[in-house]
């Protein structure tokens, strides 16, 4: 992990400002496509091209379990968690299906099951069997957060290898939104009340037991809002450990990166917190219905591109984003200038 934290390097602003000029001589009024055209810029600033490509996509889906589920805080057991990376294995899942829309290829990461699995579609990379529960002891050791970051690292370095121009990152883990919850009301100082939601499902009452269950881990666990990797250790799990890692292991590599939902928004935090330059290098690709990821958007100046009441997870957001990043780098690849168009540029009085 060190040696990537060492390598990533601020995105290159003037590669950016470059692009905003560019822009304008197209033939559009200046600034008409609005989000598409920062979407152009931070793709330059993020590549150091003025033309970039985001062809061909990766997609990587880190899946482990939680301890904390066993305190009943989701709607589903602990099984579907194992159950979903055999569908994912099989290709029948939601994000097997936008990721064929968009011509991705898909890698399924075991960091941490809780129950045997033995599917050859699936990268076994398993760091322990699922974290301990938070509220009885810490979910994991500080090694195992750090080889839980070292093998997202090392699936983002293969689908570099693979020639992916864009990454995607998904995670599937029940109980993972308790994690998460955990680990933003610590590193952002915000009330357990205001960051925890449904999840998969779970009603008013058993969202009060999830938040209760939040607040006597936090109790028990004191640790350190300032060390983003104690947190993450003593709250996290395996596969938000991964794609901390894979942020981080992105950013390293000038990769764009499209965060998903409220699991990814938080371990995208944590990279930021890790390494703050990793910020210029993810892009949002949604806006969850899950409240707390509110709170971490806003905690790392994050405007999501797409509000679609989603709150599945899978990276299925950020692949529903994809084809917007394809779309700005057209843009700026494909348009006429008003030189080459003849058209008349705006009136200069
Ligand atoms: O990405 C999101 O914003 C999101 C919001 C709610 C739930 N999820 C997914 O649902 C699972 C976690 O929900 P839960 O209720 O078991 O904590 C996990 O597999 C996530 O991928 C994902
Ligand atoms: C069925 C199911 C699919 C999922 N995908 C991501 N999280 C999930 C949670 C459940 C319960």
């Amino acid at each position: 992990m060190h040696a990537i934290v060492d390598h990533i390097q601020s995105v290159d602003f003037n590669a950016g400002e470059e692009t905003r000029r560019y822009l304008d001589t197209l033939t559009k009024p200046p600034g008409s496509l609005g989000a598409l055209e920062e979407l152009a810029i931070q793709l330059s600033a993020i590549t150091g091209e003025l033309k970039p490509s985001v062809t061909p996509p990766a997609v990587v889906v880190f899946a482990a379990d939680h301890g904390v589920a066993a305190e009943g805080v989701s709607a589903f057991p602990q099984a579907v968690t194992a159950q979903m990376v055999a569908n994912f294995a099989n290709g029948g899942a939601a994000i097997n299906v936008f990721a064929r829309q968009i011509d991705a290829q898909v890698e399924i990461v075991d960091v941490g099951v809780a129950s045997p699995l033995t599917l050859p579609e699936v990268t076994s990379a398993r760091v322990r069997h699922g974290t301990a529960n938070m509220v009885v002891e810490d979910a994991m050791q500080l090694d195992q957060a750090i080889a839980a970051i070292d093998v997202g690292i090392a699936a983002v370095n293969r689908a570099k290898r693979a020639g992916a121009k864009c990454l995607i990152v998904g995670e599937m883990g029940i109980a993972n939104t308790t994690a998460s919850s955990a680990m933003l009301a610590v590193l952002t100082g915000e009330s357990v009340a205001s960051v925890v939601g449904a999840g998969t499902g779970i009603n008013p009452q058993q969202q009060a037991h999830k938040v209760a269950v939040i607040e006597r881990a936090i109790a028990a666990r004191s640790a350190n809002a300032q060390a983003p990797l104690e947190v993450l250790g003593k709250f996290g799990g395996l596969e938000i450990a991964a794609m901390t890692g894979a942020y981080l292991a992105a950013a390293a590599q000038r990769l764009p990166t499209i965060v998903d939902g409220f699991i990814a928004t938080v371990a995208a935090l944590t990279a930021c917190r890790i390494s703050p330059a990793v910020r210029g290098y993810l892009i949002f690709g949604h806006r969850s219905q899950e409240p707390g990821h509110d709170v971490a958007l806003k905690a790392l100046e994050a405007k999501p591109l797409l509000d679609m009441g989603m709150r599945l997870g899978e990276g299925s957001g950020a692949a529903l984003a994809y084809p917007l990043l394809q779309a700005a780098t057209a843009m700026v690849a494909e348009m006429a200038t008003f030189t080459d168009a003849g058209v008349s540029d705006k009136a200069s009085s």
